[in-house]
């Protein structure tokens, strides 16, 4: 048997618990990692003691962790924050003892998990990064039902607008063509991968009237990068680059920040997006969406992002046996 995908719980007030038996319409072989008493009521699971333990089919295998309270759905209990953030980092603990394959993780919410616990990061992305000993990573956002794909990488992420232009350092764009580079050919099966570069500014800045920093700084690195023989286009205007035949032309976009990388992903393929963290060690992806307390408990979610997410990560791992 292949080892298997580990699926973490997330913030259990949100809709993380219901997500996952549903999530084994996949078809993908994972163990959940949570406390039991969160899932819905009538889940038929079963306990195993290691990823690696079988169970019937049909039945969600759990990995047990305690956790201090029950749920409720859509109000998170900062009682629970330690106990969502222990068990991302206890699926991290396996897959570096090659215990499992990869991991996908179900959303949480930073603000619960920052005044539950003091939890300093502002996502996974960091988080993981932190727990594999600082590596540089970046954040992947990957559409699965629309042609040609949607691939967005922001090469800053979760920060204040205002901070945008100051963070987008050269070594910050590098490292993120760099990563992206990279993991379209390990991950991805792309063998001479296609970079696609957003500018800042309206326009790209329009040879500097609308703003300098694709003239000073976007253009000379891409221009370096371009002579050691990557394939990159850009700086591009970013309100043209999303459209199919625009598409049709790269295999990743790098953005300069968050929204301009999330909104045509998620207007693209909301159920059928994925986000990947490149640069890791191991596998991790997830659903693109997040907590959606405004549902949770209500049977209304969609698991199609989260089935997206087991089946991407099975298929990065099948890619680099
Ligand atoms: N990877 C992660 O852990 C992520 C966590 N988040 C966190 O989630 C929290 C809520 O974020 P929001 O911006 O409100 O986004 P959200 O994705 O949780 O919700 C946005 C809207 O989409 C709906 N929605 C989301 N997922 C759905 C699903 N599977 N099926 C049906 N409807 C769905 C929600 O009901 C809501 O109306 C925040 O704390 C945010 O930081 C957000 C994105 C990723
Ligand atoms: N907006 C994307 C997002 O919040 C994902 O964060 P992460 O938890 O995957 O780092």
């Amino acid at each position: 048997m292949s080892r298997r995908i580990l699926l973490t719980c997330g913030e259990p007030a949100g809709i993380g618990p219901e997500l996952a038996p549903l999530a084994l319409a996949s078809g993908v072989d994972f163990v959940w990692i949570g406390d039991p008493r969160h899932l819905p009521d009538g889940t038929a699971f079963d306990l195993v003691s290691a990823p690696t333990d079988p169970v019937p089919a049909g039945r969600l295998p759990v990995l047990a962790h305690d956790f201090a309270a029950p749920a409720t759905p859509g109000r998170p209990d900062p009682a629970n924050a330690a106990g969502v953030i222990e068990v991302i980092a206890r699926a991290v603990d396996l897959l570096m003892r090659g215990e499992a394959a990869g991991m996908t993780t179900l959303p949480i919410n930073k603000q619960a998990l920052k005044e539950g616990a003091g939890f300093a990061f502002p996502g996974h992305t960091e988080y993981l990064a932190d727990l594999a000993g600082g590596a540089p990573v970046a954040m992947m956002l990957a559409s699965t039902t629309v042609t040609p794909p949607c691939r967005v990488v922001p090469a800053t992420i979760h920060i204040p607008l205002t901070q945008v232009p100051a963070a987008l350092s050269d070594q910050a764009l590098e490292q993120a063509i760099r990563i992206t580079h990279a993991a379209l050919i390990r991950d991805f099966g792309l063998p001479v991968p296609r970079i696609a570069v957003a500018g800042l500014n309206p326009h790209a800045g329009e040879g500097g009237t609308m703003g300098r920093e694709e003239v000073d700084r976007i253009r000379p690195l891409l221009d370096r990068l371009r002579a050691e023989g990557l394939d990159i286009a850009g700086p591009l205007p970013a309100d043209t680059m999303f459209h199919a035949p625009a598409r049709s032309r790269y295999d990743a976009a790098i953005c300069a920040y968050h929204d301009q990388a999330l909104i045509p992903i998620k207007t693209l393929d909301f159920a059928g997006g994925v986000n990947v963290t490149l640069g890791l060690p191991f596998i991790r992806t997830s659903p693109d969406h997040g907590t959606a307390f405004d549902i949770a408990g209500t049977g209304r979610a969609d698991p199609a992002s989260t089935i997206a997410a087991l089946r991407m990560a099975r298929q990065m791992a099948d890619q680099r046996r």
